[in-house]
């Protein structure tokens, strides 16, 4: 079973995301559109201006009055800056409490083999958008074994989330949150604070649970081989 079962509370309860300049910097409006259940810009961000993404989720209500309650926010107001090193970053705009729902890891859900080739064709070392879930054991210690793995590819959506950096001491923890059925396979990825966050503070979160010795992610180092990922 997923952690925690977690199911829509109102199917009607429309997500609001939308984008506001920050001040005083040159910016290109961005609007948002809705596809796929996912919410993404219908424009490429292709400036380097710094943005404060508010948006809300829907609130996960638990299934069951046993189930636990995950904490939600209706609003998390967050900053996307150019990082040294490491290409885009996300900042909080304002404090975050330990616990808070900060975003939804949105993408395209893969299997493994589409996963495999479209890590190859994007280059391993380089920059991607992949997000591998059967990867996240070491948080989600209930994957059942043998349980297929899929993948969220975020390439293709400009979701705030996809920005969001790794590191070895993470502010933030993904937890997977059943939303319209039980379908582990189904299973939407809450990024939530697993600590008090200061304004301006940089979110992470930790990419590399099932690692073979020598791969994977330095702490904060630039890779090797890494590019830059555009923006776009
Ligand atoms: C999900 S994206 C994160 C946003 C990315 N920085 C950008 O500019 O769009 C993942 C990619 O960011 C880079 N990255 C993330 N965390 C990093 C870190 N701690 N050190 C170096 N590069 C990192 C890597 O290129 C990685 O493939």
């Amino acid at each position: 079973m997923c952690i925690p079962p977690m199911q829509r509370a109102h199917q009607e309860t429309a997500v609001w995301f939308a984008v506001f300049p920050f001040p005083r910097i040159g910016y290109s409006p961005i609007t948002l559109i809705a596809r796929n259940r996912h919410y993404a810009p219908s424009v490429p961000i292709t400036h380097s201006a710094s943005f404060y993404f508010f948006f809300s989720f829907f609130c996960p209500h638990p299934q069951r009055s046993d189930s636990p309650t995950l904490p939600c926010t209706e609003f998390c107001p967050l900053k996307l800056l150019h990082v040294d090193l490491q290409g885009w970053g996300v900042r909080a705009g304002e404090p975050i409490l330990s616990g808070t729902f900060v975003c939804e890891y949105v993408g395209e859900i893969l299997g493994e083999q589409e996963a495999n080739n479209r890590l190859t064709r994007y280059g391993r070392d380089g920059c991607n958008y992949m997000f591998n879930i059967g990867s996240q054991i070491n948080d989600m210690s209930r994957w059942i074994e043998g349980q297929a793995r899929y993948f969220i590819d975020a390439s293709n959506y400009k979701n705030v989330s996809r920005f969001i950096n790794h590191s070895c001491s993470p502010n933030l923890v993904n937890l997977q949150v059943l939303v319209d059925n039980m379908d582990c396979h189904r299973a939407h990825i809450g990024l939530y604070a697993s600590q008090d966050i200061s304004v301006g503070e940089e979110l992470t979160f930790d990419y590399r649970y099932e690692l073979l010795p020598g791969q994977g992610y330095s702490c904060r180092l630039m890779f090797p081989n890494m590019l830059e990922c555009n923006a776009v």
